[in-house]
């Protein structure tokens, strides 16, 4: 579970978000929506240790975590909007870099993982290309298969489907709602409601503060 409370962030001497609370409870996909510019991919990076806050608390998993440095954890896995794949690596390369360096696991049980991670996706076919080969739905899965295989406790994902069409946010709307399945708890900043009714437990709407099933 990730607990925040009183979370405030301001740029230079401009407040973005004052003494700003939430909880993610395990198991559960949450959305974050809210018109631009509010500071939805500020929270998700103050959350991953992207980005330091001016104040607050943050626990995930019974952890404090200081959430006023910056100092990225591997407590979450974010996929972001422009997922950020490694285009000198492979699909398989990519899932396998961060467990292979950051947690230096052997290179033939990181490939495993990261196969088993993919074949659950549907894309073990992808495993030997590069991230050009791939489309924008496949592409997205690559990512969120990268930040499984660091078994995060949070995906977080920014924006997951402004860069898709139709058809591969539908996919997309199954890989969560399958993760889910799993108990994989997911948080997703989005601008895209109707995507965040099929897909979420409750929606935090960033402007009013309050959150509805
Ligand atoms: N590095 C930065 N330096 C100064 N101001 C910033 C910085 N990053 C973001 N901001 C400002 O903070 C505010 C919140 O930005 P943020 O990107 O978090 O909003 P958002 O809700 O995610 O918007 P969008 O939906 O358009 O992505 C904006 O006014 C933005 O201009």
């Amino acid at each position: 579970m990730l607990k925040i409370e009183n979370l405030t962030k301001s740029y230079e001497n401009k407040v973005v978000f004052k003494e700003l609370n939430l909880e993610i409870n395990d198991g559960e996909v949450l959305s974050i929506v809210g018109p631009s510019g509010i500071g939805k991919t500020t929270l998700l990076k103050i959350i991953a240790g992207l980005c330091g806050a001016d104040s607050g608390k943050m626990v995930i998993d019974g952890q404090k975590i200081n959430v006023t440095e910056k100092n990225q954890n591997a407590l979450i896995g974010v996929i972001f909007q422009d997922f950020n794949l490694f285009p000198q690596y492979t699909v398989l390369g990519n899932i396998t870099l961060a467990p292979r360096i950051v947690k230096n696991i052997e290179t033939d049980q990181a490939n495993s993982k990261a196969k088993k991670i993919l074949d659950e996706l549907g894309i073990e076919d992808k495993a030997d290309l590069y991230p050009y080969q791939l489309s924008g739905g496949q592409k997205q899965r690559v990512a969120i298969a990268r930040a499984l295989a660091m078994e995060p406790k949070i995906l977080a994902y920014d924006e997951p489907t402004s860069a898709l069409d139709e058809f591969s946010t539908g996919q997309v709307v199954e890989v969560i709602k399958e993760l889910k399945k799993r108990e994989v708890t997911q948080m997703v900043i989005t601008h895209d409601m109707p995507f965040a009714k099929k897909i979420s437990d409750r929606i935090f709407d960033f402007k009013k503060e309050i959150v509805t099933k």
